[in-house]
């Protein structure tokens, strides 16, 4: 496991902030385009903070969540709502945004075409919940299975099994296929889960393995 421990927490954000920014810019010298895919939930926002105003080509990156809880976006629980105002402002508002914010009834099929026209993704940046779940990819969700299968679609639905809202996540098979990927976790609970999941060897119990093995993992205390 690629494991990077950081001082505090202040140093990691920072640090993860430089590393993705360096990253998007190789991208758009070598493509003229990049595809950025960010996490949600509480983590990630002072890294948004500072890449928001790094100088970059911003009007040549598309951003898009690796995953969205089914809320309105005016929820605080909505990573539309966060990603808005943390991470497309400032110099990256110049960004193009791929919403998930859609009716999966309705706009599914329209997203997943749409996402695939932006993979590989040249970047992922990942979090992880304390029940070693990643993006939305949850253990024990009965979508999970479909969702981890190599012919997945690229976006797919899931229903945590613990009464959490449904969500829409991008899949197994796009999280594999990044060109770069870094999971962003803080926390001794977290690190447990991690030390737990590198034991287990089963995705379907601890979907972060789906890219265990290629990414790299930023973790502080
Ligand atoms: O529900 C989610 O959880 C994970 C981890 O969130 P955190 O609050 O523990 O940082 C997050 O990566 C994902 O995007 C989010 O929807």
């Amino acid at each position: 496991m690629n494991l990077i421990t950081y001082p505090d927490r202040e140093m990691m954000m920072i640090d993860v902030a430089n590393m993705m920014a360096g990253e998007l810019r190789a991208a758009l010298a070598s493509n003229g385009t990049a595809s950025l895919a960010v996490p949600g939930g509480t983590t990630p926002g002072p890294v948004f903070d500072n890449l928001c105003d790094v100088d970059l080509d911003w009007a040549n990156v598309t951003v898009m969540l690796g995953d969205e809880r089914c809320v309105p976006e005016t929820s605080e629980r909505s990573n539309t709502r966060l990603i808005r105002h943390r991470l497309l402002t400032g110099k990256a508002a110049a960004a193009r945004f791929v919403s998930f914010a859609i009716d999966p009834e309705t706009g599914l099929e329209a997203l997943q075409a749409e996402v695939e026209t932006h993979l590989p993704l040249s970047l992922l940046l990942l979090g992880m919940g304390t029940d070693m779940h990643t993006a939305s990819l949850f253990p024990g969700a009965p979508e999970l299975p479909a969702a981890l299968a190599e012919d997945a679609p690229a976006v797919v639905r899931m229903t945590p099994r613990d009464g959490l809202e449904p969500r829409l996540t991008l899949s197994g098979r796009v999280l594999k296929g990044a060109m770069s990927t870094h999971v962003l976790i803080a926390g001794e609970e977290k690190r447990a889960a991690l030390e737990t999941a590198a034991s287990i060897h089963d995705a379907a119990a601890a979907p972060i393995r789906t890219v265990l093995g290629d990414a790299t993992i930023h973790w502080a205390e």
